[in-house]
């Protein structure tokens, strides 16, 4: 809800779809809202369409139609921003996949490790101590350190006041002095290189009278802590798998008994199959005979009519565990999965602002059956995640049977793979490991980067339905009860739609394995071709159009299953009672960006879910504005506050140390990145807001609104020093839309 400080907008309540249960007359926005002021705005605009002089025209096409007191102008010419918004969000879908060639598919690793996985593909400088303090010394009072193991070998610091004066920057004033992970957790895991570490240190006299420097813990905070916090690594860090466990994982000593099985299965239906066809034979095993034809999409991309292993001729040899049931409803708005942006630290901050689900940054899965550490980081999750979520139901309606809110989580892991022994190991791999971690295992077959697609991930898996069937179907068999799920695009070509043949398939089953479906939970569509990228809206009628097509299909799919095959409870995805096939969910995603849009597409395109994105970006109280069922106009100083809460949580998240601070900033920059594009509701003529349209320059209601306005990046570097202090010496950030680096001046 909003606090007192949070103004209401001039919106029409006419204009705005409330949450399911309450009415324009009952909500408390109703009251509030000054709703003849903005119907009368969205009155006049048609009335003066014809009017419009030169400069509002400009203002219109494509331009957030911010009031005229805010507007910057010169020569009375309203100065739009560079168009460079849709290209950058390519961009920042991108970048961090740069060296995404090097995680090799075929298994030959082209870089070196350190290159991929969060984080690595770009060049950020280096945020550390002048010279490091030796981490025998790092936790221990000063007159009893551990032994240094290297001795006169190791190049660390062993004197502790040296490496206090010396060698490191002096404390950090912000967050008042206060160290905030040791503020949470009653200790700070990295001691002495904390920046505010004179907040959990002093200097006491021993009865010899020598002074000695000593680090301290609050015992009742690392009580009330340690009762609340399901801590494995880290502070309310989950889904860390243990160092035995990645060592295993580089020596290929994890097993995938399940995978090999079914993989073994699949190779001798493809060899069949192949043998049938080289013997000039009609496959007369096709059940489906009225469509003797190869489907010219199958395969398209690698040519692999021939080896389509639509080849269920023999039961496979073993069957998916029972899953956990999911549910996607009104109640449950979603966090998409984002590259970089959607590290822990951000997840963890729109968990806490309202976002049900969440998932993990796409992980490829090579570099994660091969125990990668940055590419397991992706999959760390915060404490706050793997909890069950927390919305309560309205009225019980949509409600899975069987769905158990208290067994079910907030967070996935998303994986990007080219052949199915890649996705189906990972898969076992991931749930094998982490059991109690996972709410679902998402396949990206949305991911538009050049360097994926060409591989064959990502959305070029929507032109080759059998392979990605064959992915689906196996990922599901060896997931143990972790739900396999998937987020597809609407094609890759523009003008040529192919997601809901793809869905099609994936809810019944096709050819050889119609009325098997592939055991899929839930799919995801993001309403844009590859080919479009970001250029254009998000094409919510062809959602629309899906999602009526997917309940059909899971109606039908009752049907087919009772004629063609006997499904186990076991095979079905959120079994759903008096129903013999399982409900596959449908998410709608593209441009959410207030709830008006949200439940607009939940009562009109009647999609069961709806996953925002970039409006999550820009905007994170976007999910307290779902709740809410109002738009929540953040002053500049709430909106601090909520950088501020990014801050602590990184500082959580990568420490507190010099390396922690400037993990921290990096990320925090490259959310403000998107940050910036918000315009204050209160600013604007009319609403909805369109996430497609660009703000003209503008000043704020106040400096720090301008200035939070900014898409200067020197200015989001003065926002992280609010509260991180200066930037090291040698940080750098190259903004993705500039090409120049920006290297920070040398500071005390
Ligand atoms: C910076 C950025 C990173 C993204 N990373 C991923 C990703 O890792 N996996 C994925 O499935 N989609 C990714 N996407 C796509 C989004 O999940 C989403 O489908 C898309 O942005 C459309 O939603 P929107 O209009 O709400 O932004 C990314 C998008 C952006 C802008």
């Amino acid at each position: 809800m909003t606090d007192d400080s949070s103004a209401q907008t001039q919106a029409s309540a006419d204009n705005i779809s409330h949450p399911p249960g309450t009415s324009n007359s009952d909500s408390a926005f109703a009251a509030e809202a000054s709703s003849t002021s903005v119907k009368r705005k969205v009155d006049d605009l048609g009335a003066m369409d014809s009017k419009l002089d030169a400069r509002d025209d400009k203002r219109r096409k494509g331009t957030a139609p911010i009031k005229e007191e805010y507007l910057v102008k010169s020569d009375d010419i309203v100065e739009p921003r560079p168009p460079q918004d849709e290209v950058d969000d390519d961009a920042a879908e991108a970048f961090h996949h740069k060296d995404r060639q090097a995680l090799g598919h075929n298994g030959k690793s082209k870089r070196r490790e350190k290159k991929t996985g969060q984080n690595k593909a770009r060049d950020f400088g280096s945020s550390r101590d002048q010279v490091g303090l030796c981490t025998s010394r790092a936790h221990h009072p000063e007159f009893s350190p551990d032994e240094c193991k290297f001795g006169d070998k190791c190049k660390f610091e062993h004197d502790l006041r040296r490496y206090l004066q010396e060698h490191k920057r002096k404390d950090l004033t912000t967050f008042d002095g206060v160290c905030p992970v040791w503020q949470t957790k009653g200790r700070c895991p990295v001691g002495w290189k904390c920046r505010f570490v004179g907040s959990h240190s002093k200097e006491v006299e021993r009865d010899d009278g020598r002074r000695e420097l000593i680090l301290v813990q609050d015992e009742t905070r690392m009580a009330e802590y340690a009762a609340t916090s399901v801590e494995e690594e880290g502070p309310g860090v989950a889904n860390a798998i243990t160092p035995q466990q990645r060592f295993d994982l580089t020596r290929r000593k994890v097993g995938t008994p399940k995978s090999d099985q079914f993989l073994k299965w699949l190779d001798t239906q493809v060899q069949g199959q192949r043998q049938r066809l080289e013997a000039g034979r009609p496959d007369r095993s096709h059940r489906n005979s009225s469509s003797p034809e190869p489907d010219p999409e199958q395969g398209a991309v690698n040519g692999d009519h021939k080896l389509d292993s639509r080849a269920t001729f023999a039961d496979p040899p073993l069957r998916p565990s029972e899953k956990r049931r999911l549910y996607f409803g009104a109640e449950t708005p979603v966090l998409a999965p984002l590259t970089t942006q959607g590290n822990l630290p951000f997840r963890r901050l729109c968990t806490s602002l309202g976002a049900t689900f969440t998932y993990s940054e796409m992980a490829m899965s090579l570099p994660l059956m091969q125990g990668q550490k940055s590419e397991w980081a992706l999959i760390k999750a915060h404490e706050s995640e793997v909890q069950p979520p927390t919305f309560s139901l309205k009225g019980g309606k949509n409600i899975v049977y069987d769905y158990d809110q208290s067994k079910d989580l907030c967070f996935g892991a998303q994986i990007a793979a080219n052949k199915p022994w890649l996705a189906i190991k990972a898969t076992e791999i991931l749930t094998t490991l982490l059991p109690k971690g996972l709410r679902v295992v998402d396949l990206n077959v949305g991911c538009p980067i050049d360097l994926v697609f060409r591989d064959g991930a990502g959305s070029a898996l929507m032109d080759s339905p059998p392979k990605l069937e064959k992915m689906l179907r196996g990922m599901n068999l060896v997931s143990g009860e972790t739900p396999v799920t998937v987020k597809i695009r609407t094609g890759t070509k523009d003008k040529h739609p192919t997601a809901q043949k793809l869905v099609e398939r994936l809810v019944l089953g096709a050819g050889q394995t119609a009325g098997d479906p592939c055991g899929v939970a839930a799919i995801t569509l993001h309403g844009r071709t590859r080919q479009q990228r970001y250029t254009r809206s998000a094409d919510w009628d062809y959602i629309s159009e899906t999602a009526a097509l997917i309940k059909n299909l899971n109606e039908k799919a009752d049907g087919v299953a009772d004629t063609i095959h006997e499904p186990d409870e076991r095979d079905m995805p959120n079994g759903h009672k008096g129903s013999r096939h399982g409900k596959v969910f449908f998410i709608g995603n593209g441009d959410v960006y207030s709830h008006e849009h949200y439940y607009d597409h939940i009562e009109h395109a009647k999609v069961d879910g709806v996953m925002a994105a970039r409006g999550a970006l820009i905007k994170p109280w976007l999910f307290e504005e779902i709740a809410a069922g109002q738009y929540i106009d953040k002053s500049s100083s709430e909106r601090l506050s909520i950088i501020e809460k990014f801050c602590r949580y990184g500082l959580e998240a990568w420490g507190s140390d010099e390396m922690g601070v400037g993990q921290t900033r990096r990320f925090l920059l490259e959310w403000l990145s998107f940050a910036c594009r918000y315009v204050p509701v209160g600013l604007l003529e009319y609403l909805p807001p369109n996430i497609q349209d660009r703000p003209p320059r503008y000043k704020g209601r106040d400096e720090l609104e301008t200035l939070m306005a900014s898409d200067n990046y020197l200015d989001w570097i003065k926002l992280s020093e609010m509260f991180l202090g200066p930037a090291h010496k040698d940080f750098q950030f190259v903004p993705k839309h500039k090409s120049n680096a920006y290297e920070m001046e040398a500071e005390g």
